[in-house]
């Protein structure tokens, strides 16, 4: 076994809870509401944006009734730190996208570069219809792209480093039950 690094219990401990489980479900809700009105005859692929969007996708697919399919990409720029670096794509869309209507399902709109690089592929790889959904956007005005405006917002949250619901610290607390910043960031 490998220990948990005390770090790991001691930030988790001392977080605030930004979200309750319960606020964050509502949300969750209203986006599926709003995003069944706009994609039901759309036939979308919807792409979660590994590893943070796996929670919400998750949540969010089972209260979609109507025909989609599921797929996922990979590009992250954090990598177990709180400060962003280079996007590295780790696995780009397998399928084609020429002609499709495409949901892009991420846990957090902060600076925007990762959702940038995946919108410029998108549009290279032909998608005809895009729309983007994430559980947080972060208020500050660092945005990286601010032509890039999500179209299904759950929650706004202040400018801290956040975790839970798919969003990690160092790694962990992607399974955190509510949206919690980290004590001094
Ligand atoms: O708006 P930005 O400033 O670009 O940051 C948002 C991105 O950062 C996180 O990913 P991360 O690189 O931490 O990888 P992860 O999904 O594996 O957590 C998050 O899941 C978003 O994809
Ligand atoms: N977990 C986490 N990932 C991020 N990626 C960009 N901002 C954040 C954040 O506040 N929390």
């Amino acid at each position: 076994m490998t220990a948990i690094p005390s770090e790991i219990q001691q930030v988790r401990n001392e977080a605030d809870c930004l979200f309750t489980e319960a606020q964050v479900e509502q949300a969750i809700d209203n986006m599926a509401t709003d995003i069944s009105r706009d994609l039901a005859h759309r036939n979308p692929i919807v792409f979660s944006v590994m590893n943070g969007g796996l929670v919400l996708t998750g949540k969010l697919v089972t209260k979609l009734g109507f025909p989609l399919e599921i797929s996922y990409l990979h590009a992250t720029r954090y990598r177990d730190k709180t400060q962003g670096a280079d996007l590295e794509w780790r696995t780009y869309p397998q399928q084609p996208l020429k002609g499709r209507t495409v949901l892009i399902v991420d846990d957090i709109y902060d600076e925007g570069s990762t959702l940038g690089a995946i919108v410029d592929h998108c549009r290279e790889e032909g998608v005809e219809d895009m729309h983007i959904a994430v559980l947080v956007d972060k208020q500050h005005d660092r945005k990286a792209r601010p032509d890039i405006i999500p179209d299904y917002i759950g929650l706004q949250c202040e400018d801290r480093y956040v975790f839970g619901y798919g969003m990690d610290y160092k790694g962990y607390w992607r399974n955190a039950p509510g949206i919690f910043a980290v004590k001094g960031l």
